[in-house]
């Protein structure tokens, strides 16, 4: 052995072992920074392969933000409007997002006729077979919604309240229906006539418009893509000069996946346009007069209650669309003392969803009535998106594939999710002590 020198380096212990070899760094590295540099890059450049509740976040994740007394106040309000409308935009590969949009500029472009036959004179009321009334505004905006679907969606399966039949018989009545129907094509508020028609869909003469009505005569609602409409929910409301709603859904195999509601009564002037899609939330946005614009949206989420007294609670105008005395009963088991809000159509709905009142009742006068399945397929959604439940009087949830009408559920309750619990019980409870329990035929 040589001996050790003074320009030997000094004897140090030996160097620590690396508890990692370098592959298994690399590979450490890889599993920390792969992920991040992927979601960064799948967002800017491809969001709709995201997985649909990753996407959802992301929209959820920047509006709460941009909204978030904490957090917001570093923008001024018009940037926090940029960065969620940018948001929005980005992730535009939502699903239904094409549906969405078309259904809300339809539904509007239909607001828009409702909105003109209310303030004028001539309805053009007619009575129907089962003795509830019908306006040319109903015939109207129908026509233009199914316009609208059929242009954008041809393959799609409709199923509407109205069929035109009755305007078939009388001339005067459809050649005014037409007139309306040409005046919304027509109708723009910057002063110019323009026709809404190259996205929305024209209708040219009174033949095609009748032939739109008759779109929505499709019975099956289980299978496919079906969208279901009632061009005026609450008509007797509209007559009446209270709340009614525009209220359009798309159901894929029975499930409601788009919801929008147009209630020109309600919120602000001109009334307001909310819409869900399954799994990614509800928004409201004012209801525009130009057909071609949809105003900036914001999220809507329902009151966040956790006792049912402290709740306010709605029901329909109608003592014959729903049974008001077992109704006030309900409300007094679960302690409620406000009386309650009486409002006409799915305006209801959005009333819950806009944190407006918690609860919504509609339990049947009679057991034989089967409620239409237009008349709750986008309030549901909007209202399950915003954070609340819907079910029927003995706590089942709602199914849709039974046709145009509900068969395997009777009455509807709906409720913010807080105090779901306790109104399923107490309806179910008093529902079988009034009207016995109740089995589906199907
Ligand atoms: N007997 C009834 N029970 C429950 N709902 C009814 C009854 N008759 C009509 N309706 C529906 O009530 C809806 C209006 O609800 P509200 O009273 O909450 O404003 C109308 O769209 C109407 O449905 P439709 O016109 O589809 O037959």
């Amino acid at each position: 052995m040589r001996p050790s020198t003074a320009r030997d380096p000094p004897q140090t212990t030996a160097p620590k072992q690396n508890p990692y070899p370098a592959a298994s760094r690399v590979l450490i590295v890889l599993s920390l920074v792969l992920p991040v540099a992927l979601a960064i890059i799948s967002i800017s450049v491809a969001p709709q392969a995201l997985p649909h509740r990753l996407q959802s976040s992301i929209i959820r994740i920047s509006q709460s933000i941009c909204t978030s007394k904490r957090v917001g106040f570093i923008c001024t309000p018009g940037y926090r409007r940029v960065i969620i409308s940018r948001t929005m935009a980005t992730t535009s590969g939502l699903p239904f997002a094409n549906e969405r949009r078309i259904a809300e500029l339809a539904v509007q472009r239909a607001a828009i006729l409702t909105k003109a036959v209310y303030n004028s004179k001539v309805k053009g009321t007619v009575q129907k077979d089962d003795k509830s009334p019908v306006t040319i505004a109903d015939f109207g905006a129908q026509s233009l919604v199914f316009a609208s679907l059929y242009k954008s969606f041809p393959d799609d399966n409709i199923i509407g309240e109205e069929d035109s039949a009755g305007l078939r018989s009388n001339k005067e009545l459809s050649e005014l229906v037409f007139k309306v129907v040409t005046e919304a094509i027509y109708s723009n508020t910057t002063g110019q006539s323009s026709s809404s028609s190259s996205e929305l869909g024209d209708i040219n003469n009174e033949a095609e418009m009748l032939d739109f009505i008759d779109k929505g005569s499709c019975t099956d609602s289980g299978k496919g893509r079906v969208w279901v409409l009632d061009p005026i929910d609450g008509t007797k409301g509209f007559l009446r000069g209270g709340q009614y709603a525009i209220a359009l859904g798309l159901m894929v195999d029975g499930i409601v996946q788009v919801g929008v509601l147009g209630c020109p009564n309600l919120g602000q002037e001109g009334g307001v346009l909310l819409s869900a899609v399954k799994g990614q939330g509800t928004v409201v946005r004012p209801l525009s007069s130009d057909f071609s614009t949809l105003p900036d949206p914001s999220r809507v989420t329902m009151n966040p209650i956790t006792s049912s007294s402290d709740a306010t609670f709605c029901e329909g105008v109608e003592s014959g669309h729903s049974n008001h005395d077992i109704q006030a009963k309900i409300a007094k088991g679960l302690g409620i003392t406000k009386p309650s809000v009486r409002m006409d159509s799915q305006a209801k709905y959005a009333a819950l969803a806009l944190g407006q009142a918690e609860i919504y009742l509609r339990l049947p006068r009679t057991m034989d009535y089967e409620e239409n399945i237009w008349d709750h397929a986008a309030g549901a959604l909007v209202v399950e998106e915003a954070g609340g439940a819907v079910f029927d009087m003995y706590g089942n949830k709602l199914d849709f594939t039974t046709g145009r009408s509900f068969k395997k559920n009777k009455g509807v309750i709906v409720m913010g999710a807080g105090i779901q619990e306790e109104v399923v019980r107490v309806v179910s409870e008093v529902a079988v002590e009034a009207y016995g329990t109740w089995k589906s035929s199907l």
